[in-house]
């Protein structure tokens, strides 16, 4: 609450030092001599100043087409469920692709969010973040507005460019300072009216009297509720536990912003409960409007000042980026202008950004972005990548690929190959080797609600199963696609629009115990962000998970994402399905999956693995292997003893005798599987075998009966006929 989102800056904010504005603005007035008195300490602007500018500006049309007074009244007053978040502007990209997306030939991806469509831009990686200093926060303390975009211009440009912009930045200041004001006046009132009421009856259901739910005394509830749960041992009413209290709550937020209990519940876990009140409350505004910079054919200040002259009020995003900027108002649309149409932005939420500065591509290097549409992060890498080297995009929907190329194409990258496959299967069998891997992976998009309320009732508990699913195995692929060798890189980086556990650790733990020739790494992105989570649900993951950054909407202002820098330190070894060497005792070699892999003897790669400390890891029914886990292994042994007793034999005998075994029979049937797929797919399987050995041995019995049964049994019978007669 308080500032409208919208108005808030994104990333680690400080609110704008109005002083600095307010000095801009008279020395434009008085000339650009005049010196710098300092800014009233109270108001920003005098009444006659007020009066000047209220005649003279031009009717300016807000981003979002509302003000930023009426849409904070807005998120204050009125609940979800009768009002709706103002549509941020689509990018062209985006409504193209609306239509196509009906008969996406991957209409079983449903449940999938394609993230915040959005594009990116120059950032050199880690050290450009920590010496960005053409790039000055406007909220930066001890800078004036005048080296606002960057330190290599002469100051005159610079001069005009601010003053063309300061006009609209100071009605920003002075709506900010209104709604701050009303929002401080709010805050005084509910906590003089809470601190009234010492342990208000919750469960006396005055809000749902009639038809309808009373939104304003299903909002007081809500807050009443949080704060009781804050201290139970005081507020809380006789007989009434924290679980009661979290029933109502939860009900309450269901009501209140429209989630089905499912999501409400899974989200609210996220959170202590008046952080989760923060966040709800969050997901009902937008994010900020923010466009990329697309430095293969402009830069930031060309690209302010243009914008500037056409009556946008914009600023730098913040410091953490040197070509974002983020819009506050404009008069055009932002999908229309000649500088987008000739491809120097794209719209790109800020959070999108950031896995492709994690990512850090360098020029010459060979890049996979294998979930690439509609190419936001792909034009960021080219031009990062400086239009060198190569990039290759793929997404698996034909309609979004075309827009995909479209926004290559407009933006001028010439170092990019599309590819249209279902990245699953395809990496690292097409191609492998690659440099760097971004997975911007599908996902239940809990982390951009605000754009796209549906779902909060759309995601259910089948999309919190498939979807990780599909992420571990996309995630899986990506590694291997990986040059462990890259002289430059050997990196991936996950990311997803989503906020949930299952989506984000989960999928990265299940990765690091099927690839321990990868490590997570630190992403480079700073401060910005929080550490992912290092437990959750009972559920410990690796200590290095605070390294992975989440973002929220509530906390940065930006949307929700999750990014997790992987760094690969050997080969992927070969499963048994395209081991064609015998096995040796020992330390496993290993060879590199790569497409040649496969095939070609020539590109083993015989490096061992090793784990952090060097040492070489020993995977012998570790983490590459499934049914050979030594207790899969230990149960289908006793399973089959089992089963010969059962007829009498000695399971001595029999199974000294040579038979197959059920592992080669899996083995040659999966023999077309990709590594990551089988694994997948194995792990599935021997999820399965021990919850049957637990519960149903009888049906793990059974299944184990076939492959032995063509040649062991048919002797048996045959020696019992003999015997008989
Ligand atoms: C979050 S969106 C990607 C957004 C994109 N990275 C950007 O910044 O513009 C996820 C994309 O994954 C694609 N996708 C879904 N399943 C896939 C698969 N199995 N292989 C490749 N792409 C897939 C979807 O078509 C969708 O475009």
């Amino acid at each position: 609450m308080g500032v409208g989102r919208r108005m808030k800056k994104q990333g680690p904010p400080a609110p704008l030092d109005e002083s600095k504005v307010t000095m801009l603005k008279k020395r434009k007035a008085g000339g650009a001599e005049a010196p710098p008195k300092p800014a009233p300490s109270k108001r920003r602007r005098s009444d006659a100043d007020e009066a000047v500018s209220k005649k003279d500006a031009p009717k300016k049309k807000k981003v979002n087409g509302a003000t930023p007074k009426v849409l904070a009244k807005e998120s204050k007053k009125q609940p979800a469920v009768t009002k709706k978040a103002v549509p941020v502007p689509m990018s062209d990209d985006d409504e193209d692709m609306e239509d196509d997306m009906e008969d996406d030939e991957f209409g079983d991806l449903d449940g999938i969010s394609e993230g915040s469509m959005d594009s990116d831009d120059q950032v050199e990686g880690l050290s450009d973040l920590e010496d960005d200093n053409s790039v000055v926060d406007s909220d930066e303390e001890g800078h004036t507005r005048g080296a606002m975009f960057s330190d290599d211009e002469d100051s005159d440009a610079e001069e005009r460019l601010t003053a063309a912009n300061i006009e609209g930045l100071s009605r920003k200041l002075d709506a900010e300072q209104q709604e701050e004001e009303e929002a401080a006046e709010q805050e005084m009132q509910e906590a003089a009216m809470q601190t009234n009421i010492a342990a208000p009856d919750v469960f006396n259901d005055q809000a749902q009297q009639g038809l309808a739910p009373d939104l304003q005394l299903l909002r007081q509830r809500i807050t009443d509720t949080i704060r009781i749960l804050g201290d139970l041992k005081t507020l809380g009413l006789p007989g009434k536990s924290r679980t009661d209290y979290i029933d109502l709550l939860l009900d309450d937020i269901c009501t209140y912003y429209g989630y089905t209990r499912f999501l409400a519940e899974k989200l609210f876990n996220l959170f202590t409960p008046r952080e989760a009140f923060a966040f709800f409350e969050a997901n009902e505004t937008p994010r900020p409007v923010v466009i990329r910079t697309n430095t293969l054919r402009t830069n930031r200040r060309s690209l302010a000042q243009a914008l500037i002259n056409r009556g946008v009020v914009l600023e730098p995003v913040g410091k953490w980026s040197k070509v974002g900027l983020q819009v506050f108002e404009s008069p055009v649309p932002l999908g229309a202008t000649p500088e987008y149409l000739a491809g120097h932005y794209i719209l790109q939420a800020a959070s999108s950004f950031l896995p492709v500065m994690a990512l850090a591509p360098q020029p010459n290097e060979r890049v996979l972005d294998m979930a690439s549409a509609p190419g936001g992060k792909t034009t960021y890498m080219s031009a990062l990548m400086r239009n060198t080297g190569c990039v290759v995009a793929n997404d698996a929907s034909k309609p979004r690929a075309k827009g995909l190329i479209g926004n290559i194409h407009r933006l001028g990258c010439k170092n990019t190959i599309v590819t249209n496959m279902d990245a699953r299967t395809a990496f690292p069998k097409a191609m492998g080797g690659f440099d760097r891997v971004l997975l911007d992976a599908p996902c239940t998009g809990t982390g951009v609600i605000s754009k796209d309320p549906g779902v909060k009732t759309s995601k259910n508990e089948r999309d919190f199963l498939a979807i990780p699913h599909m992420q571990r195995q996309l995630l899986l692929a990506a590694i291997d696609s990986v040059d462990h060798a890259s002289k430059t890189g050997g990196y991936v980086v996950y990311s997803t629009c989503s906020v949930t556990v299952e989506e984000n650790e989960a999928v990265v733990q299940y990765v690091l115990r099927k690839r321990p020739n990868v490590k997570i790494v630190d992403t480079g992105l700073g401060g910005f962000g929080s550490p992912g989570f290092l437990s959750y649900m009972g559920k410990t993951f690796d200590p290095k998970m605070a390294l992975t950054r989440r973002y929220f909407p509530h906390r940065e202002n930006v949307d929700g994402f999750y990014v997790c820098k992987l760094k690969k330190t050997a080969a992927t070894p070969v499963t048994k399905s395209d081991d064609t060497e015998p096995r040796s005792k020992g330390p496993k070699k290993s060879r590199s999956v790569s497409s040649a892999a496969s095939s070609d003897d020539e590109s083993i790669d015989r490096t061992p693995i090793v784990d952090e400390n060097g040492h070489a890891a020993d995977f012998e029914g570790g983490a590459f292997s499934s049914f050979e886990d030594p207790e899969d292994a230990e149960r289908i042994a006793r399973a089959e003893r089992n089963r010969i007793r059962r007829k009498g034999l000695n399971p001595k005998g029999v199974l000294n005798k040579p038979k197959k075994s059920k592992v080669e029979v899996s083995e040659k049937t999966s023999e077309t599987a990709t590594p990551s797929q089988e694994e997948e797919t194995k792990d599935i399987a021997s999820k399965k075998s021990t919850n049957e050995s637990k519960g149903e041995k009888k049906t793990a019995v059974k299944e184990d009966k076939k492959p032995v049964k063509s040649k062991v049994e048919k002797k048996d019978k045959k020696s019992a006929k003999k015997a008989s007669k």
